[in-house]
């Protein structure tokens, strides 16, 4: 390279642009630089551009300004539904963005290591540091994965089922026995569904539960509802992410909350680090030891450590709370499926107040059950966007489309779910459909927990904490909604939810 560079010739350059800027006044200045910005805006976007053979709004092509303002609108998966009806199966959602609406493209893109997360993901960097859900390198990955796979294994989830019931299940039957049953008091099981899941994940990844079942409060929610309020700009603006004091100029909410979140985690965890009795095998203990680990092995930092439990907890508690108050939206809306399901939960536990062991839970002892779960879920997956990927070195072609590398791309869950080529009548509540000799065939397309390396590491807990709280809340209760015109608007951030962060029923003791 140093053959080729005339030094003279590039120092002479220097000395005559800086003798030309120094002869100009600030506003010419000003206006020359808006000119260049403005000429290789222009180049970059329409000679350039390398996806101008694929289809969508012109906007989109102009600027990443077009997916924030579908983000910040809440109802991304459903615009994004509505731009592939009306451009096809593959379509650009922003300058370096395409959707693309394939059951096929799943596996291609989910399926292995080389479609790497999108820099989409640096929104969940936690103080500028890395987890199981940010990275994207494998290596990383690979290690966060091994550190806490024992943690999501089956046969820990089982050694922690009695307290999952403990803290978690029994105590919020009990507290809606006592407050709502039988009483004309309305009861926002939305926020209840959510205190009994930051209680399990609070002990799990906290070392001790946070007891908002009966305290029926705690900062937390707070801290990541507020943190939140940057997810539209960060992820699509996401090199940000990486300069906390940028957030704290431009966010100093969010960037307080994180900062509190933060804090929280550390006490927590110096809290159980002293508590040297305690060694059940929950999350906590896993980063306990991998903080003493050494460096050649499966270790993590404090740091590390501390966002790891918060990432747990941000990817553990929404999203289970969330599918259960959907489950209890279509169980009132659709009264003969929640009591087939009342009378399946009564054969397995005849005693209303009985408890039930997940083995005894499970799909092959209580199958309706298990159909409604997955019927809930393909109905409303609660994360229903796509999850962005980038393509790799050289491009892909994808759908029958050459896609150049680089490109951010996605497979839209919610599009894919309620597809009639996937799904017949996909907008129809209809557990039965996973009942039939095809419903192995139809769950290749159900993708709720994603698949391949980056599937959901939590789908276990997931399924064993609702499955075992469904059961439990069903036996028990028969749920009416407070007003039977609710249609529950939903609201899309990473994770989807009730806009109004309420569902409003009423709960009947089963008498017997
Ligand atoms: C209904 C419940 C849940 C649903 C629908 C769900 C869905 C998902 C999805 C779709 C992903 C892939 C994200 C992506 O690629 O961008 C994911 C990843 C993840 N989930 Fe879940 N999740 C649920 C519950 C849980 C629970 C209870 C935990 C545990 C605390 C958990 C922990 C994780 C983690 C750690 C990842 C990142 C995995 C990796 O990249 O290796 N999830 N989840």
């Amino acid at each position: 390279m140093e053959n080729y560079i005339n030094r003279e010739k590039v120092n002479e350059t220097i000395q005559i642009l800086l003798h030309t800027i120094s002869h100009l006044s600030t506003a010419e200045i000003v206006g020359y630089t808006a000119g260049a910005l403005a000429a290789r805006y222009i180049i970059a976007t329409f000679v350039l551009d390398k996806l101008s053979d694929i289809p969508g709004p012109f906007a989109a092509k102009l600027t990443r300004f077009y997916d924030v303002k579908m983000k910040a609108s809440g109802k991304r998966y459903v615009l994004i539904d509505e731009l592939h009806k009306k451009y096809g199966k593959i379509v650009r959602t922003g300058y370096d963005t395409v959707s693309i609406h394939d059951a096929e493209a799943v596996k291609q893109i989910y399926g292995g290591e080389k479609f790497r997360k999108a820099p989409y993901y640096r929104v969940f960097l936690f103080n500028n540091t890395s987890n199981l859900i940010e990275t994207s390198d494998p290596v990383q990955h690979a290690r966060y994965r091994r550190i806490f796979s024992p943690g999501f294994s089956q046969a820990t989830l089982d050694s922690l089922e009695v307290l999952i019931m403990e803290s978690g299940i029994i105590a919020l039957m009990n507290k809606l026995n006592e407050k709502y049953a039988d009483k004309p008091v309305i009861c926002n099981i939305f926020n209840e569904f959510h205190l009994m899941a930051f209680d399990i994940l609070g002990e799990l990844a906290y070392g001790k539960s946070f007891n908002m079942i009966q305290r029926e409060s705690h900062p937390f929610p707070t801290w990541i509802k507020t943190r939140s309020t940057m997810m539209p700009l960060c992820t699509t603006f996401p090199e940000i992410n990486h300069y906390p004091k940028l957030l704290s100029i431009f966010f100093p909410k969010s960037n307080g909350a994180t900062m509190d979140i933060i804090k929280f985690s550390e006490k927590s965890l110096g809290a159980r680090l002293a508590d040297k009795a305690n060694n059940r095998r929950d999350f906590t203990q896993l980063m306990v030891e991998a903080m003493k680990a050494d460096k050649e092995g499966n270790y993590l930092t404090a740091s590390e450590s501390q966002v790891a439990s918060v990432v747990l907890l941000v990817a553990g508690t929404d999203t289970t709370s969330n599918t259960m108050t959907f489950v209890a939206f279509l169980l009132s809306k659709h009264p003969h499926v929640q009591e087939r399901l009342f009378q399946e939960l009564e054969e397995a536990m005849p005693d209303r107040n009985a408890t039930i062991n997940y083995k005894d839970a499970k799909k092959e002892k209580i199958p309706y059950l298990w159909a409604v779960l997955m019927e809930v879920t393909r109905i409303y997956p609660a994360v229903p966007g796509g999850l962005p990927r980038v393509t790799p070195k050289g491009g892909a072609v994808i759908a029958g489309q050459f896609i150049p590398e680089g490109t951010v791309v996605e497979v839209p869950t919610w599009s894919l779910h309620h597809d009639p080529a996937l799904f017949a009548d996909p907008f129809e509540f209809r557990p039965e459909r996973w009942l039939g000799d095809d419903a192995e065939e139809l769950s290749k397309n159900h993708l709720v927990f994603s698949v391949g390396p980056r599937m959901c590491a939590g789908k276990n807990l997931a399924m064993m904490e609702m499955t075992l709280a469904m059961a439990h809340f069903y036996r028990r209760f028969a749920v009416t909604l407070a007003d039977p015109n609710e249609t529950m608007p939903l609201m899309q951030q990473f994770i989807m939810k009730p806009k109004s962060l309420q569902l409003n029923v009423y709960l009947r003791s089963r008498d017997h």
